[in-house]
């Protein structure tokens, strides 16, 4: 397969791995709102037992409770069948591709970020359905060609709702349009045993991918969930799994100190329960990260978003933001308003492309600061203003730098989160990996369609 990766040789792991800067999660910096770094060290037997669980948790490879933190190790082995498939994949013009939630924000989030939105040369154009909205896909449908389009059917479960009805009306078009061959512009990703999708694409021989049973849909996008549709797109798969390799390796250490996705957990666990910080806002400087925040915004509040023993609640508010946009949205709230904020910015070292402001005379007149400058230096000023002024006011926040943003920083980035998420819901002493109120509502929403609810 051709990708950007096998081109280059890869460049040492070292100078390619992104750094966390909490020394603004302290009391050092913004003073009463942050947390003594005693308080951290207090915390270092319950980390330690926290790590330990996790360690044994994810022992036994895909079959193992915590399969999801082994993706790194286990993926690998099934990349040949992926890009054997996405190959296939790029043989046509278009590829929707029908998810929710776990089963799409994912590879939008990294094919935003990688992609900008741009299509590769002999690469399909990839059209993510996850809501429905009737005037959305007629108005799909009607700009695309069958013979050029596949349809990619992506559910864990395989009997989301969502995902089944807006599957049906693809196939339905395909068979309309394409008769027989209908089958052959159908791929399905799900559980290799088991739900609707599984028993269709069983029985009509169309060609699908397994994603493992215990990994769930939020923890899914280094599976064939995320990188069927990602491979098709162009991404450097390899590199991908590669950059949650090194953050794996590098988030193994039982001591905040040394592990960074232990060190997140922490802070935003002893911050929330001790200094009632109960909103974490990913704010990212980097424009093509903008849908990376509705990524956490999932895994964070699907795993973390639940009641602990003592019935108080476990989990913050995520909140996605975006610089320098939300400067001129959010920040007036955020620095005024409630004191229960804390966050976390990612910024870029290196650029791809640098593009100098152009001034003329009256140009440079009238914004004589830009005399030199290139467009991130712009950004790079803005981020470590609002930066300083959310630290002066007192607000909790830590900054991860990517050096810059290819797959395998992405890569790392993605394991990261992953890791401090698991290690945060295990300090709550919650399940980071179930999502039971959210089934009680999917069980409504089949009452209504049955007409049996009894609610408005
Ligand atoms: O991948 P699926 O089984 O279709 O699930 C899609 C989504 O459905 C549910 O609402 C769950 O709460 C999510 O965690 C999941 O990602």
């Amino acid at each position: 397969m051709h990708t950007e990766h096998k081109n280059k040789s890869p460049a040492p792991l070292s100078g390619k791995a992104l750094r966390i800067d909490t020394s603004a999660m302290y009391t050092g910096a913004v003073g009463a709102g942050g947390l003594p770094r005693a308080e951290l060290d207090g915390l270092a037997g319950e980390l330690a037992r926290v790590h330990e669980l996790v360690t044994r948790r994810r022992q036994g490879g895909l079959d193992a409770e915590y399969a999801s933190l082994n993706l790194h190790e286990e993926l690998p082995k099934s990349l040949t069948a992926i890009e054997a498939e996405a190959a296939r994949l790029r043989a046509f013009a278009d590829v929707v591709v029908i998810g929710i939630g776990g089963s799409n924000l994912g590879a939008m989030a990294v094919l935003q970020a990688l992609a900008h939105g741009d299509r590769k040369p002999d690469t399909p154009r990839l059209h993510f359905l996850d809501n429905i909205d009737p005037d959305f896909l007629h108005d799909l449908l009607a700009r695309l060609d069958s013979a050029r389009t596949a349809v990619v059917a992506i559910s864990k479960s395989g009997g989301t709702v969502e995902t089944a009805v807006q599957y049906l009306v693809l196939r339905d078009w395909l068979r309309r349009t394409r008769g027989p061959s209908a089958r052959d512009h159908q791929w399905i990703v799900t559980d290799p045993q088991q739900g609707w999708l599984r028993a269709l694409a069983r029985d009509e021989g169309l060609a699908a991918l397994p994603v493992p049973p215990r990994v769930g849909g939020r923890y899914s996008v280094l599976t064939a969930v995320g990188l069927l549709p990602l491979a098709a797109a162009g991404v450097d798969i390899r590199g991908l799994l590669e950059g949650a390799t090194a953050s794996a390796a590098r988030c193994d250490a039982p001591q905040a100190g040394t592990n960074p996705a232990l060190e997140m957990a922490a802070l935003y666990f002893l911050l929330h329960t001790r200094r009632n910080k109960r909103v974490s806002v990913l704010m990212p400087y980097i424009h093509s990260l903008r849908l990376f925040g509705d990524w956490y915004r999932q895994l964070w509040a699907e795993s973390l978003g639940k009641r602990r023993a003592d019935g108080t609640p476990a989990g913050t508010l995520p909140v996605p933001a975006l610089g320098a946009v939300d400067q001129h949205s959010q920040l007036q709230m955020y620095l005024e308003s409630p004191r229960d904020l804390m966050f976390a910015f990612i910024a870029l070292d290196a650029w791809a492309h640098r593009i100098d402001v152009p001034l003329d005379d009256a140009s440079r007149a009238a914004f004589p600061f830009l005399d030199g400058r290139a467009l991130h230096d712009v950004l790079d000023a803005e981020f470590r203003a609002t930066r300083q002024v959310i630290t002066d006011y007192g607000h909790p926040n830590l900054t991860i730098t990517l050096p810059q943003l290819d797959a395998h920083v992405l890569g790392q980035l993605i394991d990261l989160y992953q890791r401090a998420t698991i290690y945060a819901g295990l300090l709550y002493g919650i399940d980071p990996l179930d999502q039971p109120a959210v089934e009680s509502g999917k069980r409504l929403a089949i009452a209504h369609l049955r007409g049996e609810a009894k609610g408005p």
